[in-house]
């Protein structure tokens, strides 16, 4: 058994996998990491590898007092992904986008593939047919959206994320709703365009905080699953250990 953790910049994400099944799923903040992993060993005493992917990096430390009941394995650079990396700055490429690119290579053999995370930013990736990771783009998410229009303004309150009841904000709350769900979804369903418009075929895989929220409102078919980076983290886990 494995406990897949993924530490974000807004939460971190945890799940036990058995083989290709899903046990228990977890989400916590970072200040409660030690508590809540030491309740899932006592859940799961199966549990002897923890493989993590941090956008961190002084999160090794966190993980260091499990050292001597697991297995752990901390992500970084230097492992070996399915994927040739033509990133221009491999060494700066954020690890969960790594983790995204590996998870969909294996998950989607021999088809292009865009990987749109919804969570603190919204990152897209896309590694094509021949297993080549191209790159993508880096924008604000949603929630940093909101936050970033109520701290760099005098007079913008901070709103939870809610559907704009109109696509014409006719209050200062829904003029920003509109401005930031309906700017998103615009974004999203930009940039699909034109990479429909360079590669005719692609699967699209939405995933992040924010994934089950976009999906519905995207025109694009896609594949919304939330938990991709964690399943992602098992597929790389299995992958190693039956090479
Ligand atoms: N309970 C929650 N706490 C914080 N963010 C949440 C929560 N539920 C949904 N979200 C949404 O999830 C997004 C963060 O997604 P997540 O994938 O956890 O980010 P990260 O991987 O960067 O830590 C935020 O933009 C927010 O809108
Ligand atoms: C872009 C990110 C901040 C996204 O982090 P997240 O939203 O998943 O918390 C992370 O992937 C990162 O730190 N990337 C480094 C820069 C790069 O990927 O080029
Ligand atoms: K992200």
């Amino acid at each position: 058994m494995v406990l897949a953790i993924d530490v974000g910049n807004t939460r971190i994400k945890g799940a036990v996998f058995e083989n290709d099944n899903t046990l228990g799923f977890f989400v916590f903040p970072k200040e409660k990491i030690q508590k809540e992993i030491e309740n899932i060993l006592k859940k799961y005493p199966s549990v002897k590898h923890l493989i993590v992917a941090s956008v961190g990096k002084a999160d090794k430390d966190l993980f260091l007092n499990f050292k001597n009941v697991l297995d752990l394995w901390f992500i970084s650079h230097e492992d070996f992904f399915p994927f040739t990396n033509n990133y221009a700055t491999p060494k700066t490429l954020g690890i969960d986008r790594m983790v995204l690119a590996a998870g969909a290579t294996l998950k989607f053999p021999r088809q292009n593939r865009l990987i749109i995370d919804a969570g603190t930013c919204v990152t897209y990736d896309f590694v094509d047919q021949n297993d080549v990771y191209h790159g993508g783009a880096i924008s604000p998410g949603l929630r940093l959206r909101y936050e970033s229009l109520h701290n760099f303004t005098e007079k913008l309150p901070l709103l939870t994320v809610d559907n704009p009841k109109h696509f014409i904000g006719d209050s200062t709350a829904e003029a920003i709703h509109s401005g930031i769900v309906n700017g998103l979804v615009y974004e999203i369903n930009g940039f699909v365009d034109e990479y429909l418009s360079k590669f005719p075929n692609f699967i699209i895989i939405l995933t992040g905080g924010d994934a089950n929220f976009l999906a519905m409102r995207l025109k694009n078919t896609i594949f919304a699953n939330s938990n991709f980076l964690l399943e992602s983290l098992n597929q790389i886990f299995q992958y190693k250990i039956g090479k």
